[in-house]
């Protein structure tokens, strides 16, 4: 049986999204792990699901997993790509998500670029999780990073360049984070400008992530780096973030982008 999938990207941070509103599909994290695979697959950074909403309010029920068939709380840029979706599909330009991190109203700009209200960060240890109870605005590992939660668990290194990239995949695994976590290397720009480089849980290097920039904009906030109006560069592309003084959240501005649609036969990957 063929089933239909839209392929979508933010700053190239990609994704393979299928709609189970009308039926649920036979997804397993093997058969998720097939289908992200780069040679094999489709090939994404993440798969998203789509499911009728059970939160008042709420427009669509939003799941994302990881290439190692892990499901993540938050996905910043594929919350934008459905976002733009539903838009899309139903002429709904302010739909609102239901996620594992919770309820995330969204809105378009004129300029077309999508905003997501990420809602407020967490910041104590057994938040994000760490296994022991230690000030997350100062990590005890080599090069003293930060950490939060944006409904994911991210740890922030604030670096001068980016030889530490490559230590990604260790620190994802370091026994500190019991949920293994997202790893961000940010360098300050300026208090208003930052260039990110992230290493994700479960994917490994990729061009963006959406709940890394607000991650490293709330812990460069506390560290007293950075504004709470903050750009930031992605290898894939720019994001705009605010931590809103007012309300708690992080608001999250940036580009939603179809590549295509296609259909896939399921029952031909692994289960
Ligand atoms: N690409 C994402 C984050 C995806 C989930 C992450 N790898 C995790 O396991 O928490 C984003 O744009 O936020």
């Amino acid at each position: 049986m063929l089933t239909s999938f839209y392929k979508m990207h933010g700053l190239g941070n990609d994704f393979v999204i299928l709609d189970e509103r009308t039926g649920d599909l036979p997804l397993t994290p093997g058969r998720i792990a097939a289908l992200a695979h780069r040679r094999r697959g489709i090939g994404c950074d993440q798969l998203v699901t789509l499911r009728a909403p059970t939160a008042d309010g709420a427009d669509v029920l939003v799941r994302f997993f990881n290439p190692d068939g892990s499901e993540a709380g938050a996905c910043g840029n594929a919350s934008r790509c459905v976002a733009d979706l539903v838009w899309r599909c139903s002429g709904n330009a302010t739909p609102v998500l239901q996620t594992r991190a919770g309820v995330l109203p969204t809105s378009r700009t004129p300029d077309g670029l999508i905003t997501v209200d990420m809602g407020a960060p967490r910041t104590h240890w057994q938040d994000v999780p760490l296994a022991m109870a230690v000030d997350t605005l100062h990590l005890p590992l080599p090069g003293d990073p930060a950490a939060a939660s944006m409904g994911n668990p991210h740890a922030t290194f604030f670096v001068s360049d980016f030889g530490m990239v490559a230590q990604g995949d260790a620190l994802e695994h370091d026994p500190i984070f019991p949920e293994r976590a997202n790893i961000g290397f940010a360098r300050m720009d300026g208090p208003h400008h930052m260039r990110l480089k992230v290493h994700e849980r479960g994917a490994g290097v990729t061009e963006a992530c959406g709940s890394g920039a607000c991650a490293a904009v709330v812990n460069a906030v506390r560290r007293g780096l950075a504004a709470r109006t903050c750009t930031v560069e992605l290898d894939g592309g720019t994001l705009h973030i605010v931590w809103s003084e007012q309300t708690g959240h992080v608001l999250m501005t940036g580009s939603a982008t179809t590549a295509f649609e296609g259909t896939v036969d399921l029952a031909a990957y692994p289960s």
